[in-house]
């Protein structure tokens, strides 16, 4: 057995995603890890939240690890994969929770564990938030992740909503059915280094039906006076996509910018301060104004990618056959330096993995097999 490795959860971020993605290589590679100071950087004193401890359960029961120490506010736990691989079983199931935590972080971190080590395409059932504050919307799964997953070399992942759950507005649960159909290979390195030029964009939105057409409205504005800064000199629609949010205080905006490359990137936002009476139509006006500067400062800088595909593209990156590189684009001149999620992602896979990202987001992957669920670094 390989010996076990200790992650001190303060590492730059310092936040869930340096759990959810040492769990699911842990899973992968058999390797035992030990992480101490769980989401040291988070206020009121950090450990597990329900949709990390959730997360992390799936992980254990699914490659037969045993889990040590975790339980609700957990700041420490040992996660110890059996010595050799046991033919994990992974079958359609119901992750349940009772709050709204963020149903595609639990996504993110059961994912590449489930395409590498299924043997069948599998459905997985999620309930919590769809639509909560700092954390992919299912949205964003749907229209920027899957498609770019798709490109590299990922097919035939959807995403089947039930039924929103909402991290605003009072409390509610949501679901979303994924159907992942397992690699049936390596993943090939990737490059995704050339953009084109942006040919549409599509927004989708949310918000209480009585504001729909002013929030058509304020979109058609808004898209006229940035058209040169999504398209330059080329021409382009807007495709809008309107649903009910049933909630005077929901309201969330996706815009999606689709390239001649085909690359996707997204920019969204969920409005999570109050809406006094009568003051909805404020609301429209900001969420609007705010979600296409985003977009249009995501695309001024030429990259492949948005800031929050960079970092969930990293554990494809390590896992693939050889070279992959992201770019990330360019701010007058310099390379965009990758946030400190993505940052956080490479160091993660640096200590599991051994693999190495240079500045320009570029690494040399292990080539992991799908179905052996050891490394092959
Ligand atoms: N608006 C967004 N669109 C798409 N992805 C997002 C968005 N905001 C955040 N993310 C992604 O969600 C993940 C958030 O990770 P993070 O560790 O902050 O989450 P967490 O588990 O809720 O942790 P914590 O509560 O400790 O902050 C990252 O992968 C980031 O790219």
């Amino acid at each position: 057995m390989p010996p076990t490795v200790h992650l001190e959860g303060t590492t730059l971020e310092g936040g869930g995603q340096l759990l959810r993605l040492a769990t699911c290589l842990s899973s992968l590679t058999l390797t035992p890890i030990r992480i101490t100071s769980i989401r040291g950087k988070r206020s009121g004193g950090g450990g597990l939240k329900s949709q990390h401890l959730t997360s992390i359960q799936y992980l254990a029961s699914a490659s037969s690890a045993r889990l040590s120490g975790a339980g609700l506010k957990s700041r420490e736990i040992t996660f110890k994969p059996p010595p050799a691989t046991t033919s994990p079983v992974i079958t359609d199931c119901y992750i349940q929770q009772s709050t709204p935590g963020s149903v595609n972080l639990i996504l993110q971190a059961v994912l590449p564990y489930i395409l590498l080590c299924a043997t069948a395409p599998v459905r997985i059932k999620i309930s919590g938030g769809t639509n909560v504050s700092n954390s992919p919307s299912v949205d964003y799964v749907r229209y920027v992740l899957f498609p770019m997953l798709e490109h590299i070399g990922i097919p035939g992942l959807s995403a089947t909503l039930h039924s929103r759950g909402w991290s605003t507005g009072s409390t509610r649960v949501g679901s979303v059915t994924y159907t992942i159909p397992p690699l049936q290979s390596a993943l090939p390195g990737f490059c995704f280094t050339q953009r084109g030029d942006v040919v549409g964009v599509k927004a989708v939105v949310l918000a209480p039906r009585e504001c729909e057409a002013r929030v058509r409205e304020e979109l058609d504005v808004v898209f006229a006076k940035r058209r040169e800064g999504l398209f330059g000199n080329g021409e382009g629609e807007l495709e809008v996509e309107f649903e009910d949010s049933h909630h005077e205080k929901r309201y969330y905006l996706l815009l999606v910018a689709t390239t001649g490359t085909e690359m996707r990137l997204g920019r969204d936002w969920l409005y999570d301060g109050g809406v006094r009476a009568g003051k909805g139509d404020r609301v429209v006006q900001e969420l609007v104004k705010k979600v296409f500067a985003d977009l249009v400062a995501e695309i001024e800088h030429e990259g492949c990618v948005d800031e929050y595909l960079r970092d969930q593209l990293v554990v494809f990156q390590a896992l693939a056959r050889g070279k992959s590189e992201v770019d990330g684009g360019r701010r007058e001149g310099e390379l965009v330096e990758a946030s400190l999620h993505a940052r956080t992602a490479q160091w993660v896979v640096g200590e599991i993995l051994g693999v190495h990202f240079d500045e320009k987001g570029g690494c040399e992957g292990v080539e992991f097999v799908p179905g052996t669920c050891s490394s092959h670094a």
